[in-house]
């Protein structure tokens, strides 16, 4: 069997598309994948131009590519992160993915043979399953690094993710001498509500507070659970005024929600501390402690009320 017939006997087996273009964009070689997956005999390709055969190739984009691979000499690749797939060709994976068409890694071979006319040859390898599996690994590994960030019953940012919002800010807030307020409040008598409606019932009252809470706050707001039935918000670029503000909204919120629960109506409140950076807080964990006290303050004075940290008000 001559040299010829070999190979080409080689490239109708394998599970590639092959095809080769001449310098005119002419097709002078389909292999029996193309054949099977583009639905196309080779007698009705062969001599065809390739633009003609696949309308879609973006023209501009590819001439340039294979350009380069008959300037240089070398070869090219295009992997299906670049771009998903040059060929519409469908897809044959059992698998429902987002697209009708193959996920396709492309190869561009520069190719001599002897009456001296440069042809390029491609190879289209079907790669849906790596990209189907990969796409599916991605969106996991986000929901898992958003899962490390929310308060699994509550839905907002869980402390350590809250903590590490407020070091940044705190540490923007300082840089560009920006405003940086911090509000922490506390639901009153909460193991009293535990102790009557059980612990199903103080679930679904912080669940709510929650809800309530996170549709008040403006976009750039950080809202998460600090502990228990305590709850912080970090208000970048914002002075006293408007953090007191924010409080204020936020106790008669709590106190006005009614939630139902087990055909009885929970009623709850709040006390909540409020505390903006100083030139003398150095760390975040400052302003935390100045909110906290001022919470202290607000559960001192009969709860339901919002007080502000004492360095603050006396400046
Ligand atoms: N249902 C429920 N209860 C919680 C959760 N986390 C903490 N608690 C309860 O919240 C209660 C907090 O009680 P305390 O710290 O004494 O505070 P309090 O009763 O709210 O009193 P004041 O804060 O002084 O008004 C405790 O009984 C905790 O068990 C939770 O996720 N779900």
């Amino acid at each position: 069997m001559p040299a010829d017939d070999f190979c080409t006997d080689i490239a109708n087996k394998l599970n590639t598309g092959i095809l080769i273009i001449d310098s005119q964009y002419n097709i002078v070689l389909w292999n029996r994948y193309l054949e099977v997956h583009a639905n196309k005999k080779p007698e009705n390709v062969i001599g065809q131009n390739i633009f003609e055969i696949f309308p879609e190739l973006p023209e501009k984009w590819f001439k340039r590519k294979i350009e380069s691979v008959f300037q240089l000499k070398t070869q090219s690749f295009c992997s299906w992160e670049q771009r998903h797939h040059l060929f519409e060709l469908p897809h044959t994976r059992p698998m429902t993915t987002d697209s009708h068409f193959m996920a396709q890694n492309c190869s561009f071979l520069p190719l001599e043979i002897k009456d001296n006319n440069e042809h390029v040859c491609i190879l289209i390898e079907d790669v849906t399953d790596v990209c189907h599996y990969q796409s599916k690994l991605k969106k996991t590994l986000e929901e898992l690094a958003q899962a490390n960030r929310i308060d699994g019953l509550t839905q907002v940012f869980n402390r350590k993710h809250w903590e590490e919002c407020l070091e940044k800010e705190f540490s923007r807030a300082r840089r560009y001498k920006h405003g940086l307020a911090l509000i922490m409040f506390d639901l009153d008598h909460f193991k009293l509500l535990n102790d009557t409606y059980g612990h199903l019932g103080g679930d679904i009252v912080l669940i709510e507070t929650a809800k309530v809470i996170s549709k008040l706050l403006r976009l750039g707001d950080l809202f998460g659970r600090y502990g228990g039935e305590e709850f912080a918000i970090i208000l970048p670029n914002t002075d006293m005024v408007g953090a007191l503000d924010v409080a204020e909204r936020i106790r008669v919120a709590i106190s006005k929600n009614i939630i139902n629960f087990q055909e009885t109506e929970i009623k709850v409140t709040a006390s909540v501390g409020v505390a903006v950076i100083t030139e003398a807080d150095t760390r975040y964990e400052d302003l935390i402690s100045h909110t906290d006290l001022a919470l202290y303050d607000a559960k001192a004075s009969g709860r339901n009320i919002v007080c502000v940290a004492k360095d603050v008000t006396a400046a």
